[in-house]
């Protein structure tokens, strides 16, 4: 009996959601039926009706009935193992198309590829009269032998040599078989052979296919899992198609598969990768296969750092598990937040208050004039949170000893008493008032939780790189060491708060146990390098453990619009600006909620807000924490816009003055080391705001544009 596979097209472009009620119902239908069937029985179903199109060039495919006005078309190959659904479309249309596929496996990545052979014939000719007349061709410098080496046959190669730019190459991609396309669009990207032949097609590490032709093809078919999903059974089978199509479910790409579902990892593991290479799904995924493999009684934490972040992790999940007694088992909260309840469990249900940035600020300022310090309330708060909250320093005999990486401001030990009388009566002062700063929430909860024991069994955290020592011991306290203990995503590159870690100090070891994803599915290839170019040549330090991390490798196979950099003569003019595009960005058609406008403070998020709606485009402050279904440009903070994703990003007011913000960077004579760290979040923050769009980014400034952008060429 054959068994059920699903190709990526067959969802592409929403046809398979767009189709009505009642003709997905037939589908489905028909689907049921398939596994039952022997090839035998399958060729004489008279409701079927299953037979290939006239003309077909691929021996393979067939058509079956849908109803009387749509058929299927399917792979289908001679041994009956397999069907493979490419299409449901309406009856001619479906015929007509049938007819003009082609198929095979690809001779470097061993997988399957279906492809329009009539279209790539009919460009082909007319391309290659154009290439005659033109200069140099895209791919003048690779040869034959290395294009092929890379997978590429004779069809896709002739094709190739009539490339002259990469905007001709977007314009082929369609017609050509996929990972060949593939390849040739990291080539245009610039990235060597040898590259390409690492990240696309050797680490695909296909099983090696034999026998004849049928099990060949099948064995590719099993090679192809970045676009052809394999269905288990009735209930996959529903799952699959009763709910609305999510690419991120059910194709993972390999680097993705191999780091989600590996059985089992000897003890914690990470995974990094640049912006939009896909560190939250797999963190989702990673989740689903712990759940498979639960024991009674045992739950999983899904944690990350914002609670914006915790709705979309939250809806994700929901997406990705159907079953809810098993989405029962996870509890998906902010690090704090799971802070909060450990310490409201061990006070019987009563809450903890929490301070405010500026009352902690207040207190530290309060502290230093009464016992007349010689330092400032920045430098005492950093004090607490980078040596005495990040070491867990109880005593000043510790703190007498204690090392001080990461402080830049040299302090003699004859100084330490003073300095930790300070820190002792700020401490003081949050027990007496009975309230906590966030960071002391999370190292009481750890102590807690280290006497009373772990919570959890498995826990898995997103956006890693900004969580303090103090939420690490937290998490290092919530599960017991074991293997799959915390499996951990994050990106340097992407280290907007100032937390400074070594994994290894907290019982966390994770080197050696990396994996690093490189592509990016959200933004288009002109995206990121544009912002790329805001970190070019800045070293970035790892997520755990000193080295740096690196974006090398990093790519899109996206292509679009280049972003736009805009300076306006002042504020009003700029505003005015962001708002004609915005309005731009709506009247061709793109959702008001599909859309982010991000500024440095909250002030000018708001004054953009104020403009659209003044202008009749509904938009809402990313404040509100407004639901998913509200309709609404998003406007927000930098920093609000952590971890989300948009169509359309208009970053404004990205002027000197306000990127970097002087309050939040250390001055250079007071800590230089605190400074640089200081000045790259700020950095990072910008990179952080470009890269949630995934078509089109708009960057403007008043007067003189921020530093940042004129360093990297942008402005
Ligand atoms: N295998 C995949 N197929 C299709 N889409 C994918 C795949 N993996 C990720 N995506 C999509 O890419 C986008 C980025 O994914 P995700 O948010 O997981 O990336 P990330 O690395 O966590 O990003 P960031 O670090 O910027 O927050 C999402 O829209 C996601 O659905």
């Amino acid at each position: 009996m054959p068994q059920l596979a699903f190709e990526k097209r067959f969802f592409k472009g929403g046809d398979y959601d767009a189709l009505p009620v009642h003709v997905r119902k037939n589908v489905r239908e028909a689907m049921d039926k398939f596994p039952k069937l022997t090839p035998a029985q399958l060729k004489a179903d008279k409701g079927l009706n299953f037979k290939p199109p006239a003309g077909a060039r691929n021996r393979h495919i067939r058509t079956f009935k849908v109803d009387n006005f749509h058929r299927g078309v399917v792979f289908a190959p001679e041994g009956g193992g397999t069907l493979l659904l490419l299409k449901v479309l309406p009856h001619d249309d479906a015929y007509a198309w049938a007819a003009k596929l082609d198929a095979g496996v690809n001779s470097a990545t061993r997988g399957l590829e279906v492809w329009d052979a009539e279209g790539l014939e009919r460009v082909t000719p007319a391309m290659e009269r154009r290439a005659a007349g033109a200069g140099r061709l895209l791919f003048a410098d690779i040869s034959d032998g290395d294009l092929r080496a890379l997978g590429v046959d004779d069809t896709t190669l002739r094709a190739a040599r009539t490339i002259v730019d990469a905007q001709q190459l977007e314009v082929f991609a369609p017609y050509l078989p996929e990972d060949q396309a593939e390849v040739l669009q990291f080539l245009a990207n610039g990235f060597g052979v040898e590259e390409v032949w690492r990240d696309i097609v050797a680490h695909r590490a296909p099983a090696p296919a034999a026998g004849d032709d049928s099990s060949v093809i099948e064995t590719a078919i099993r090679n192809t899992p970045t676009r052809i999903a394999l269905v288990s059974g009735a209930e996959e089978l529903a799952e699959i198609l009763d709910r609305p199509f999510a690419e991120w479910r059910i194709f993972l790409h390999p680097s993705q598969r191999k780091v989600a579902y590996r059985p089992s990892y000897p003890g914690s593991y990470q995974v990094t990768g640049g912006p939009g290479t896909g560190k939250s799904v797999v963190a989702m995924h990673r989740v689903r296969h712990l759940l498979n493999h639960l024991r009674p009684g045992e739950r999983i934490l899904l944690t990350t750092f914002t609670n914006a972040l915790v709705s979309a992790l939250r809806s994700g999940l929901t997406e990705l598990v159907a079953d809810p007694d098993l989405l029962e088992r996870v509890d998906v909260t902010t690090v704090n937040a799971q802070a909060g309840r450990v310490l409201t469990e061990a006070a019987g249900g009563e809450a903890p208050h929490f301070l405010g940035d500026a009352e902690e600020q207040a207190r530290w300022k309060e502290i230093a004039e009464r016992l007349d310090l010689p330092w400032n309330e920045r430098f005492l708060a950093q004090e607490y949170r980078h040596v005495v909250l990040a070491q867990r320093i109880d005593d000043p005999d510790a703190y007498l000893a204690a090392d001080r990486p990461g402080r830049g401001r040299p302090l003699a030990r004859a100084l330490r008493p003073l300095l930790w009388r300070a820190m002792s009566e700020f401490t003081a002062g949050l027990d007496a008032d009975g309230v906590h700063t966030h960071l002391r929430a999370c190292d009481v909860a750890a102590r807690t939780l280290e006497e009373e024991g772990p919570l959890y069994r498995h826990v898995v955290v997103d956006e890693a790189q900004d969580l303090h020592p103090a939420q690490w011991r937290l998490l290092r306290a919530a599960v017991p060491v074991r293997p799959d203990d915390l499996f951990i995503a994050g990106d340097p590159h992407q280290r907007i708060y100032d937390a400074k870690v070594s994994l290894k100090s907290l019982g966390i070891k994770v080197v050696g146990r990396t994996t690093r994803l490189k592509r990016n599915y959200r933004s288009t290839q002109e995206i990121l390098a544009w912002s790329r170019a805001l970190l070019d040549g800045r070293p970035v330090e790892g997520l755990a453990d000193g080295g740096d991390d690196t974006l090398a490798g990093y790519r899109s196979s996206l292509h679009g619009a280049a972003p736009v950099a805009f300076g306006a003569p002042d504020q009003d003019a700029e505003v005015a600006e962001v708002v004609r595009r915005v309005r731009a960005w709506v009247e061709a058609g793109i959702a008001p909620s599909e859309i982010a406008v991000a500024a440095r403070f909250n002030a000018v998020a708001r004054k953009v807000k104020e403009g659209l709606v003044a202008e009749g485009v509904p938009a809402v402050l990313l404040r509100s924490t407004p639901k998913p279904e509200t309709e609404g440009v998003r406007a927000g903070t930098m920093h609000a816009l952590k971890g989300l994703e948009f169509r359309c990003v208009a970053v404004a007011g990205v002027c000197d003055w306000a990127v970097p913000f002087a309050k939040a960077v250390t001055p250079a004579d007071v800590d230089p080391i605190q400074h640089a760290t200081d000045l790259m979040a700020e950095r990072c923050l910008l990179f952080v705001a470009c890269t949630r769009a995934r078509d089109q980014l708009h960057v403007s400034w008043h007067k003189e544009p921020s530093e940042f952008l004129t360093e990297a060429g942008i402005a």
